[in-house]
């Protein structure tokens, strides 16, 4: 076989990850030569706007679509919680890896947990999603926002912009910063993004070469739990902008999962939860998303 190129984000955890798919390849076809290629994407570029005001999640995959489609790359490496919910016609993802830690982390120095915060702190998230969360808990805080990559953040942290920041503890022990942990925000009362914490690679959908050699570094379980958090997130996009968190576990062949979606304005979550045979994850994700509807996430829409 030729040498296979991915299209990866520069930032230090999209490298990472994509080095992670490498040699995760390599081992699973020994003898196969594969090489990164670096690009920059807009959603990387532009840190002056919020991700939703110049045109959302997709942004993060569009310039590497672009180079697959060019025949620069042969495959993508994604954050799959920064994949949006309907994939750009002619592409698949063909292998969802093993997940890691799935849970959000409170980072800071001078306090331990949210309810340690002083009256009034400021809170570094740009995540409405974060920021609803953390309002339900300590609605007199501030959520702030903070772009840029996990190292930027970090260092907005330590100068004292903020008093804390939230972030995906998979991205910071992939970066080996395990240590800024200060304390895991668990589910069932604290939800991360769909698919957090799970990595996914892209392809063109008529190259089923390149699709056949993604597909050994496929992880079923974790695949059967994010389709079950995408199709709820899915089925609330028609109806609802609004921040929404989910996370599925997967007991033998039952799968749980809980979701909710929340007010960043004022830090009111309404939440669902429930639980169907794998098969039935993605019907079990729509009965989710519509249990969260009639519980009143569509009158908290129709109120921002
Ligand atoms: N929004 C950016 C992003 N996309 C994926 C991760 C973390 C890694 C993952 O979820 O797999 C992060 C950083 C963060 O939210 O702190």
């Amino acid at each position: 076989m030729k040498t296979l190129h991915i299209a990866t984000r520069k930032s230090p955890l999209a490298l990472w990850q994509s080095e992670h798919v490498a040699a995760r390849l390599r081992e699973a076809h020994p003898g196969l030569e594969v090489v990164l290629v670096p690009m920059s994407t807009r959603g990387d570029e532009v840190l002056d706007r919020s991700l939703a005001a110049i045109g959302g999640k997709g942004l993060f995959l569009k310039e590497l679509e672009s180079a697959m489609q060019r025949g620069e790359a042969d495959c993508a490496v994604h954050s799959l919680k920064d994949v949006p919910m309907a994939l750009e016609p002619g592409f698949a993802l063909p292998a969802i890896l093993v997940r890691a830690d799935s849970a959000d982390a409170f980072v800071s120095a001078a306090h331990a947990t949210p309810m340690a915060l002083p009256p009034g702190a400021r809170v570094g998230t740009s995540s409405l999603r974060r920021q609803a969360q953390l309002r339900a808990l300590r609605p007199d805080v501030q959520p702030l926002d903070v772009r840029g990559n996990v190292n930027t953040r970090l260092a907005k942290l330590d100068a004292g912009d903020y008093d804390a920041i939230v972030l995906a503890c998979a991205g910071l022990q992939r970066l080996g910063l395990e240590r800024r942990i200060r304390m895991r925000l668990d589910a069932p009362d604290w939800l991360p993004a769909p698919a957090q914490g799970a990595i996914a690679v892209e392809c063109r959908d008529d190259d089923a070469g390149i699709a056949a050699l993604l597909a050994a570094l496929d992880d079923r379980d974790t695949r059967l739990c994010v389709e079950a958090e995408r199709a709820m997130n899915r089925a609330l996009d028609g109806s609802c902008h609004v921040p929404v968190a989910a996370l599925a576990r997967l007991e033998g062949e039952r799968v749980t999962l809980h979701g909710l979606v929340g007010s960043a304005a004022d830090g009111r979550l309404v939440r669902a939860c429930g639980s169907d045979m794998a098969d039935a994850r993605e019907r079990l994700g729509e009965r989710v998303a519509g249990d969260l509807l009639a519980a009143g996430a569509d009158r908290l829409l129709a109120s921002i």
